[in-house]
């Protein structure tokens, strides 16, 4: 079933002490990674509600991203679920709603949000309540029975026709405090969903540790490897690592033959599991020809950041007898730190020759290997 995304992030923040759906979770503001999150999972389009204020900020913060809108929010949650709900294009089937407050949503989610779809008009992912409940101000008055209390969590899916009958139908005039309790409210069947711990709300300040601590745990290691080797022949250079060397011969390749980031530029695309370099640069397309390989590099350092990646480290190796490494080795860390966007700490270049073995050792080429190693959300 197609289905549109409503994230909420039109909120004030008071209890957090600040609009916590700006501030920064692994380098991007807690809102983006709920947009990135509906996305990766194909929603159609994702609504952003931010409050009226900060419309122009939250564009700039999704800027990047397509099929993306930005529309005012309202006074309550409610109000800013009915705005998000306006600005929907017609057409797809279901609605998912969900807080900004609980950035470590994952596609799974949502998918499992949809699913329960099958048997009800809104289906919602919820926790089981496991503690002991107690009703009281300063003392207890009453141990209140917990069998089958949730706690309702977002994301929240319903089929859109079901949601937009209910919303007409709502008594008023308090707001409800999810979409749920619309259908609950109009007689409609909402199915209960396994929830997860991570899918957290930050609503006070302690709660931004917390998510940090859970965002942390919520990642995995993704390492690549990659190989490259050109040939050398006639000329007056190289270019290696991104860094252009004097030398009695050139490398020949279609592009500028630069081994060392082309076969960074595999690794990388390698721990995404996004192919090799030749499926999204094929050396038959002539506008590559003579092209200057960062342009590659950079394009997978795109791919990593728009999934929420970050590299922890990358470690260049090159084979070949002449030119000598050692004198450009600062340049080429310093050159593929700033390509890589990352510290001078986290990336390393070395060299080798092969005992004058082989192809390098005979000085037919230079020889390429890498691996890097990048966090991403799990
Ligand atoms: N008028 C509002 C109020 C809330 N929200 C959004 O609804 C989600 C859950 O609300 P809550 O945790 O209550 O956020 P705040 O309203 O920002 O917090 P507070 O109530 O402490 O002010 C948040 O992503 C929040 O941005 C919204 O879009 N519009
Ligand atoms: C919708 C919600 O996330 C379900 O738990 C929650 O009710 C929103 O937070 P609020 O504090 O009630 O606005």
């Amino acid at each position: 079933m197609t289905f549109d995304a409503i994230i909420v992030a039109g909120g004030g923040g008071s209890r957090a002490g600040e609009p916590k759906q700006w501030r920064l979770l692994n380098g991007r503001p807690v809102a983006w990674w709920s947009v990135r999150a509906c996305l990766d999972a194909d929603a159609r389009t994702a609504v952003l509600v931010a409050p009226e204020p900060e419309i122009e900020r939250a564009e700039a913060i999704v800027a990047g991203l397509t099929h993306v809108r930005v529309v005012a929010g309202g006074a309550t949650r409610a109000a800013s679920v009915r705005n998000g709900l306006a600005a929907l294009p017609p057409g797809a089937g279901a609605v998912v709603i969900h807080d900004a407050a609980r950035p470590l949503l994952q596609p799974r989610h949502l998918r499992a949000a949809l699913d329960g779809l099958d048997e009800a008009d809104g289906a919602i992912l919820a926790l089981p309540v496991t503690d002991t409940l107690k009703r009281g101000e300063r003392h207890i008055e009453a141990t209140a029975p917990r069998d089958g209390l949730w706690r309702a969590q977002t994301p929240q899916a319903f089929r859109r026709e079901a949601l937009e009958r209910a919303e007409a139908a709502w008594p008023g005039p308090d707001a409800p405090t999810d979409e749920a309790a619309l259908l609950e409210t109009a007689g409609m069947k909402v199915a209960l969903v396994p929830g997860d711990p991570r899918l957290h709300k930050i609503t006070y300040p302690e709660d931004f540790a917390m998510i940090e601590a859970l965002a942390s745990v919520s990642r995995r290691t993704a390492v690549g490897q990659g190989y490259d080797v050109h040939r050398l022949v006639e000329g007056d250079g190289v270019w290696l690592c991104g860094v252009r060397i004097a030398h009695n011969r050139a490398l020949l390749g279609h592009s500028d033959a630069d081994a060392g980031l082309h076969a960074l530029t595999d690794a990388l695309l390698g721990a995404l599991g996004e192919g090799d370099i030749g499926d999204h640069f094929p050396p038959s397309d002539p506008q590559w020809k003579g092209a200057a390989s960062d342009i590659f590099l950079h394009h997978a350092v795109g791919l990593m950041k728009a999934r929420g990646g970050r590299l922890d480290s990358a470690d260049v190796t090159l084979i070949c007898e002449q030119p000598k490494i050692k004198p450009h080795r600062q340049a080429m860390r310093e050159r593929l730190a700033q390509l890589l966007e990352t510290d001078l700490a986290h990336v390393s270049v070395k060299a080798t020759t092969t005992e004058g073995l082989g192809f390098t050792g005979r000085e037919e080429g230079v020889a390429a290997q890498a691996v890097v190693s990048v966090s991403l959300p799990g």
